[in-house]
Protein backbone atom coordinates (compact mmCIF):
# COMPACT_ATOMS: atom_id res chain seq x y z
CA UNK A 1 0.00 0.00 0.00
CA UNK A 2 1.39 3.58 -0.94
CA UNK A 3 1.16 6.36 2.19
CA UNK A 4 -1.52 7.60 -0.11
CA UNK A 5 -3.33 4.53 0.34
CA UNK A 6 -3.03 4.53 4.22
CA UNK A 7 -4.16 8.29 4.83
CA UNK A 8 -7.19 8.16 2.53
CA UNK A 9 -9.21 6.47 4.99
CA UNK A 10 -8.07 8.33 8.06
CA UNK A 11 -8.98 11.28 6.18
CA UNK A 12 -12.23 9.80 5.70
CA UNK A 13 -12.55 9.60 9.50
CA UNK A 14 -11.04 13.26 10.18
CA UNK A 15 -13.36 14.68 7.99
CA UNK A 16 -16.83 12.83 9.40
CA UNK A 17 -15.37 13.88 12.86
CA UNK A 18 -14.97 17.39 11.52
CA UNK A 19 -18.54 17.18 10.28
CA UNK A 20 -19.77 16.45 13.92
CA UNK A 21 -17.25 18.93 15.57
CA UNK A 22 -18.63 21.64 12.99
CA UNK A 23 -22.32 21.02 14.08
CA UNK A 24 -21.85 20.69 17.58
CA UNK A 25 -19.57 23.95 18.24
CA UNK A 26 -22.96 25.73 15.92
CA UNK A 27 -25.23 24.17 18.47
CA UNK A 28 -23.12 25.13 21.35
CA UNK A 29 -22.98 28.87 19.77
CA UNK A 30 -27.05 28.44 19.35
CA UNK A 31 -27.08 28.36 23.02
CA UNK A 32 -24.42 31.27 23.44
CA UNK A 33 -27.11 33.65 21.92
CA UNK A 34 -29.57 32.27 23.76
CA UNK A 35 -27.70 33.50 26.66
CA UNK A 36 -27.17 36.69 24.76
CA UNK A 37 -30.82 37.31 25.02
CA UNK A 38 -31.71 36.65 28.36
CA UNK A 39 -28.75 38.91 29.63
CA UNK A 40 -29.59 41.73 27.17
CA UNK A 41 -33.31 41.80 28.83
CA UNK A 42 -31.56 42.84 31.96
CA UNK A 43 -28.41 44.72 30.66
CA UNK A 44 -26.46 41.91 32.35
CA UNK A 45 -22.75 42.04 31.49
CA UNK A 46 -22.05 39.43 28.40
CA UNK A 47 -18.11 39.14 29.49
CA UNK A 48 -18.09 36.58 32.71
CA UNK A 49 -14.55 36.02 33.76
CA UNK A 50 -15.67 32.97 36.75
CA UNK A 51 -17.77 30.65 34.07
CA UNK A 52 -14.94 31.28 31.81
CA UNK A 53 -12.68 30.23 34.22
CA UNK A 54 -14.67 27.58 35.25
CA UNK A 55 -15.23 26.19 31.39
CA UNK A 56 -11.05 26.26 31.19
CA UNK A 57 -10.85 24.36 34.21
CA UNK A 58 -13.19 21.49 33.92
CA UNK A 59 -12.39 20.78 30.55
CA UNK A 60 -8.65 20.09 32.13
CA UNK A 61 -9.70 18.21 35.01
CA UNK A 62 -11.91 16.15 32.50
CA UNK A 63 -9.69 16.14 29.46
CA UNK A 64 -8.45 12.26 28.72
CA UNK A 65 -6.07 13.04 26.36
CA UNK A 66 -3.82 12.20 24.30
CA UNK A 67 -4.34 16.42 23.84
CA UNK A 68 -2.69 18.42 25.88
CA UNK A 69 -4.46 19.85 28.70
CA UNK A 70 -3.05 23.22 27.96
CA UNK A 71 -3.57 23.06 24.09
CA UNK A 72 -6.89 22.07 25.17
CA UNK A 73 -7.92 25.13 26.97
CA UNK A 74 -6.23 27.21 24.32
CA UNK A 75 -9.15 25.78 21.82
CA UNK A 76 -11.76 26.30 24.20
CA UNK A 77 -10.35 29.87 25.24
CA UNK A 78 -11.05 30.51 21.17
CA UNK A 79 -14.76 28.46 21.08
CA UNK A 80 -15.74 30.75 23.98
CA UNK A 81 -14.86 33.76 22.27
CA UNK A 82 -16.36 33.02 19.40
CA UNK A 83 -19.37 32.58 21.20
CA UNK A 84 -19.33 35.68 23.01
CA UNK A 85 -18.85 37.61 20.24
CA UNK A 86 -22.33 36.34 19.16
CA UNK A 87 -24.12 38.01 22.43
CA UNK A 88 -21.10 41.38 22.24
CA UNK A 89 -17.67 41.49 20.81
CA UNK A 90 -16.37 43.16 23.62
CA UNK A 91 -13.51 45.90 22.93
CA UNK A 92 -10.71 45.71 25.29
CA UNK A 93 -7.99 48.27 25.02
CA UNK A 94 -4.43 48.18 25.41
CA UNK A 95 -0.74 49.60 25.12
CA UNK A 96 -0.34 49.43 21.47
CA UNK A 97 0.94 49.33 19.14
CA UNK A 98 -0.50 46.01 17.85
CA UNK A 99 2.13 43.19 18.33
CA UNK A 100 3.36 44.05 21.63
CA UNK A 101 2.98 41.65 24.37
CA UNK A 102 0.00 43.73 25.90
CA UNK A 103 -1.76 42.62 23.08
CA UNK A 104 -1.03 38.92 23.52
CA UNK A 105 -2.16 39.48 26.87
CA UNK A 106 -5.65 40.55 25.28
CA UNK A 107 -5.72 37.38 23.22
CA UNK A 108 -4.78 35.38 26.05
CA UNK A 109 -7.85 36.44 28.52
CA UNK A 110 -10.18 37.13 25.43
CA UNK A 111 -9.16 35.37 22.88
CA UNK A 112 -9.22 36.25 19.08
CA UNK A 113 -13.08 37.11 18.92
CA UNK A 114 -12.78 40.31 20.32
CA UNK A 115 -11.99 44.64 19.00
CA UNK A 116 -9.01 45.37 20.19
CA UNK A 117 -8.25 49.25 21.06
CA UNK A 118 -4.34 50.15 20.87
CA UNK A 119 -3.46 52.75 22.86
CA UNK A 120 -0.54 55.09 23.21
CA UNK A 121 0.33 54.68 26.53
CA UNK A 122 -0.88 52.96 30.41
CA UNK A 123 -2.70 55.95 30.77
CA UNK A 124 -5.01 56.09 27.95
CA UNK A 125 -5.71 52.45 28.40
CA UNK A 126 -7.41 53.34 31.38
CA UNK A 127 -8.72 56.52 30.40
CA UNK A 128 -10.53 54.42 27.25
CA UNK A 129 -12.13 51.96 30.12
CA UNK A 130 -13.46 54.48 32.92
CA UNK A 131 -15.13 56.33 29.66
CA UNK A 132 -16.63 53.38 28.77
CA UNK A 133 -14.72 53.37 24.91
CA UNK A 134 -13.46 50.04 26.45
CA UNK A 135 -15.22 47.68 27.85
CA UNK A 136 -11.66 46.61 29.85
CA UNK A 137 -8.01 47.30 29.66
CA UNK A 138 -5.34 45.17 29.63
CA UNK A 139 -2.04 46.75 31.78
CA UNK A 140 1.04 45.38 32.33
CA UNK A 141 1.65 44.95 36.15
CA UNK A 142 4.46 43.57 37.24
CA UNK A 143 8.12 42.06 35.25
CA UNK A 144 9.70 38.92 36.72
CA UNK A 145 13.03 40.41 36.34
CA UNK A 146 12.61 43.99 35.90
CA UNK A 147 9.95 44.84 38.82
CA UNK A 148 6.79 46.39 39.00
CA UNK A 149 5.30 49.09 36.37
CA UNK A 150 4.93 52.09 39.04
CA UNK A 151 2.72 54.31 36.47
CA UNK A 152 -0.27 51.29 36.44
CA UNK A 153 0.15 51.20 40.38
CA UNK A 154 -0.33 55.05 40.55
CA UNK A 155 -3.47 54.57 38.30
CA UNK A 156 -4.58 51.95 40.54
CA UNK A 157 -4.27 53.59 43.52
CA UNK A 158 -7.06 56.46 42.03
CA UNK A 159 -9.04 54.11 39.73
CA UNK A 160 -12.69 54.07 39.91
CA UNK A 161 -12.63 50.92 38.09
CA UNK A 162 -11.78 47.30 39.17
CA UNK A 163 -9.39 44.20 38.89
CA UNK A 164 -11.15 41.60 36.66
CA UNK A 165 -8.53 39.15 36.13
CA UNK A 166 -5.29 38.66 35.24
CA UNK A 167 -2.83 36.93 32.80
CA UNK A 168 0.75 36.39 33.08
CA UNK A 169 2.70 35.82 29.51
CA UNK A 170 6.20 34.79 28.86
CA UNK A 171 8.39 37.39 27.41
CA UNK A 172 10.69 36.26 24.82
CA UNK A 173 12.69 39.36 23.06
CA UNK A 174 13.82 38.89 19.95
CA UNK A 175 16.19 41.51 18.06
CA UNK A 176 15.22 42.14 14.50
CA UNK A 177 16.08 44.28 11.83
CA UNK A 178 15.30 44.59 8.11
CA UNK A 179 17.93 42.57 6.80
CA UNK A 180 18.18 40.11 9.41
CA UNK A 181 21.52 41.02 9.98
CA UNK A 182 23.58 43.88 12.22
CA UNK A 183 25.52 45.33 8.60
CA UNK A 184 24.63 49.47 8.79
CA UNK A 185 23.10 49.22 12.04
CA UNK A 186 23.67 52.21 14.48
CA UNK A 187 20.94 52.34 16.92
CA UNK A 188 19.13 49.00 18.81
CA UNK A 189 15.51 50.83 19.84
CA UNK A 190 13.44 49.13 22.14
CA UNK A 191 11.10 50.28 25.33
CA UNK A 192 13.05 50.85 28.65
CA UNK A 193 12.04 47.84 30.33
CA UNK A 194 13.08 45.47 27.45
CA UNK A 195 16.60 47.32 27.08
CA UNK A 196 17.16 46.51 30.66
CA UNK A 197 15.83 43.08 29.97
CA UNK A 198 18.16 42.13 27.50
CA UNK A 199 21.29 44.19 29.09
CA UNK A 200 23.70 41.71 29.83
CA UNK A 201 23.38 40.02 26.02
CA UNK A 202 23.56 43.29 24.54
CA UNK A 203 26.80 44.45 26.35
CA UNK A 204 28.25 41.18 25.27
CA UNK A 205 27.33 41.06 21.77
CA UNK A 206 26.88 45.00 20.53
CA UNK A 207 28.59 46.82 23.42
CA UNK A 208 29.14 49.87 20.84
CA UNK A 209 25.85 50.30 19.36
CA UNK A 210 23.36 53.06 20.80
CA UNK A 211 20.47 52.21 22.62
CA UNK A 212 17.68 54.13 22.58
CA UNK A 213 14.60 53.94 24.75
CA UNK A 214 11.35 54.78 22.87
CA UNK A 215 7.61 54.41 24.00
CA UNK A 216 7.19 50.75 23.57
CA UNK A 217 8.89 47.78 21.35
CA UNK A 218 5.89 47.83 18.94
CA UNK A 219 6.75 51.54 18.41
CA UNK A 220 10.78 50.06 17.85
CA UNK A 221 9.61 47.38 15.33
CA UNK A 222 7.66 50.61 13.20
CA UNK A 223 11.00 51.99 13.51
CA UNK A 224 12.87 49.29 12.61
CA UNK A 225 10.66 48.92 9.59
CA UNK A 226 11.22 52.17 8.41
CA UNK A 227 14.60 52.89 8.36
CA UNK A 228 17.59 50.61 8.15
CA UNK A 229 20.04 51.43 10.15
CA UNK A 230 17.78 50.95 13.25
CA UNK A 231 17.22 47.41 15.02
CA UNK A 232 14.33 46.68 17.16
CA UNK A 233 14.24 44.27 19.87
CA UNK A 234 10.65 43.29 20.31
CA UNK A 235 8.52 40.38 19.95
CA UNK A 236 8.57 38.09 16.63
CA UNK A 237 4.81 38.95 16.50
CA UNK A 238 5.58 42.78 16.14
CA UNK A 239 8.44 42.38 13.69
CA UNK A 240 6.24 40.41 11.44
CA UNK A 241 3.67 43.35 11.03
CA UNK A 242 6.69 45.46 10.26
CA UNK A 243 8.66 42.95 7.87
CA UNK A 244 11.76 43.02 10.27
CA UNK A 245 13.79 39.59 9.92
CA UNK A 246 15.52 37.82 13.40
CA UNK A 247 19.02 38.42 14.01
CA UNK A 248 18.74 36.25 17.19
CA UNK A 249 15.69 35.39 18.58
CA UNK A 250 15.11 34.96 22.96
CA UNK A 251 17.96 37.45 23.76
CA UNK A 252 16.35 38.14 27.43
CA UNK A 253 18.89 37.95 30.26
CA UNK A 254 16.39 35.77 32.08
CA UNK A 255 15.37 32.66 30.28
CA UNK A 256 12.39 32.80 31.75
CA UNK A 257 11.28 36.53 32.07
CA UNK A 258 7.40 36.76 32.19
CA UNK A 259 5.30 39.40 32.71
CA UNK A 260 1.95 39.72 34.71
CA UNK A 261 -1.25 41.68 33.20
CA UNK A 262 -3.96 43.15 35.14
CA UNK A 263 -7.39 43.42 33.19
CA UNK A 264 -9.15 46.50 34.49
CA UNK A 265 -13.16 46.97 33.96
CA UNK A 266 -16.41 47.94 35.83
CA UNK A 267 -17.14 44.17 36.21
CA UNK A 268 -17.21 42.51 39.85
CA UNK A 269 -16.47 39.17 38.91
CA UNK A 270 -18.98 36.59 41.26
CA UNK A 271 -16.71 33.64 42.66
CA UNK A 272 -15.28 31.12 40.35
CA UNK A 273 -14.23 28.88 43.25
CA UNK A 274 -10.70 29.43 42.61
CA UNK A 275 -10.16 33.29 43.13
CA UNK A 276 -8.02 36.13 44.89
CA UNK A 277 -8.61 39.13 45.61
CA UNK A 278 -6.13 42.42 45.14
CA UNK A 279 -5.89 45.19 47.72
CA UNK A 280 -4.15 48.40 48.42
CA UNK A 281 -3.48 49.76 51.88
CA UNK A 282 -1.29 52.20 53.87
CA UNK A 283 -0.71 52.07 57.69
CA UNK A 284 -0.03 55.12 60.08
CA UNK A 285 3.89 55.34 60.18
CA UNK A 286 4.29 54.23 64.17
CA UNK A 287 6.00 50.74 65.56
CA UNK A 288 3.81 47.66 64.83
CA UNK A 289 2.00 48.90 62.61
CA UNK A 290 2.82 46.18 59.18
CA UNK A 291 2.86 43.43 61.91
CA UNK A 292 -1.20 44.66 63.36
CA UNK A 293 -2.11 45.25 59.90
CA UNK A 294 -1.25 41.62 58.79
CA UNK A 295 -2.50 39.93 62.04
CA UNK A 296 -6.29 39.57 60.39
CA UNK A 297 -4.93 37.42 57.47
CA UNK A 298 -3.38 35.10 59.85
CA UNK A 299 -6.49 35.08 62.46
CA UNK A 300 -8.82 34.44 59.56
CA UNK A 301 -6.86 31.87 58.03
CA UNK A 302 -6.62 33.87 54.69
CA UNK A 303 -3.17 33.19 52.52
CA UNK A 304 -1.32 36.01 51.00
CA UNK A 305 0.16 35.06 47.33
CA UNK A 306 1.47 38.81 47.06
CA UNK A 307 2.55 41.56 49.06
CA UNK A 308 4.27 44.56 47.35
CA UNK A 309 5.52 48.08 49.25
CA UNK A 310 5.54 51.50 47.48
CA UNK A 311 6.82 55.10 48.66
CA UNK A 312 3.17 56.88 49.24
CA UNK A 313 5.64 59.80 47.25
CA UNK A 314 4.63 62.34 50.32
CA UNK A 315 8.43 62.36 51.80
CA UNK A 316 6.54 61.12 54.53
CA UNK A 317 8.57 57.65 54.64
CA UNK A 318 4.75 56.13 54.55
CA UNK A 319 4.05 53.19 52.41
CA UNK A 320 1.46 51.95 49.91
CA UNK A 321 0.70 48.23 50.55
CA UNK A 322 -0.51 46.45 47.39
CA UNK A 323 -1.88 42.55 48.58
CA UNK A 324 -3.07 39.81 47.21
CA UNK A 325 -4.81 37.08 49.08
CA UNK A 326 -6.77 34.17 48.07
CA UNK A 327 -10.59 33.59 47.94
CA UNK A 328 -12.94 35.71 46.96
CA UNK A 329 -14.43 39.23 48.90
CA UNK A 330 -17.56 37.00 48.77
CA UNK A 331 -16.10 34.27 51.13
CA UNK A 332 -16.95 35.20 54.75
CA UNK A 333 -13.34 34.52 56.12
CA UNK A 334 -11.79 36.89 53.30
CA UNK A 335 -14.76 39.15 53.97
CA UNK A 336 -14.11 39.16 58.20
CA UNK A 337 -10.40 39.73 57.54
CA UNK A 338 -10.46 42.72 55.40
CA UNK A 339 -12.77 44.20 57.27
CA UNK A 340 -10.75 44.32 60.30
CA UNK A 341 -7.63 45.00 57.79
CA UNK A 342 -9.25 48.40 56.75
CA UNK A 343 -10.07 49.23 60.77
CA UNK A 344 -6.14 48.55 60.93
CA UNK A 345 -5.60 51.11 58.02
CA UNK A 346 -5.06 54.27 57.03
CA UNK A 347 -6.00 54.15 53.15
CA UNK A 348 -7.65 50.64 51.84
CA UNK A 349 -9.07 50.22 48.70
CA UNK A 350 -10.18 46.80 47.55
CA UNK A 351 -8.68 46.43 43.45
CA UNK A 352 -11.37 43.06 43.04
CA UNK A 353 -11.98 39.45 43.47
CA UNK A 354 -11.06 37.85 40.10
CA UNK A 355 -10.28 33.98 39.33
CA UNK A 356 -6.54 32.89 39.81
CA UNK A 357 -4.92 33.03 36.26
CA UNK A 358 -4.07 29.36 34.28
C1 LIG B 1 -22.44 31.91 27.27
C2 LIG B 1 -22.14 32.83 28.17
O1 LIG B 1 -21.52 34.06 27.87
C3 LIG B 1 -20.11 34.18 27.69
C4 LIG B 1 -19.59 33.04 26.93
C5 LIG B 1 -19.28 31.86 27.57
C6 LIG B 1 -19.17 30.56 26.85
O2 LIG B 1 -19.06 30.60 25.61
O3 LIG B 1 -19.23 29.50 27.48
C7 LIG B 1 -19.11 31.88 28.99
C8 LIG B 1 -19.24 33.03 29.70
C9 LIG B 1 -19.49 34.34 29.08
O4 LIG B 1 -18.30 35.06 29.02
C10 LIG B 1 -22.49 32.63 29.61
O5 LIG B 1 -22.47 33.60 30.37
O6 LIG B 1 -22.80 31.49 29.99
Amino acid sequence: MTMDDKLKPLRVQIDAIDAQILDLLNQRARVAQQVGHVKAETNAPVFRPEREAQILRSVAERNPGPLLDTDIQTVFREVMSACRALEKRVTVAYLGPAGTFSEQAVYQQFGRAVEGMPCASIDEVFRATEAGTADFGVVPIENSSEGVINRTLDLLLQTTLTLSGEVSIQVNHSLMTRSGNMNDIKSICAHSQALAQCQLWLNQNYPNIERRAVASNGEAARLAGEDPTVAAIASEIAGKNYSLQVVKAHIQDDPHNRTRFAVIGRLHTAPSGKDQTSLVLSVPNKAGAVYNLLAPLAKHGVSMTRFESRPARMGTWEYYFYVDVEGHLKDSKVADALKELKDNSAFFKVLGSYPFSL
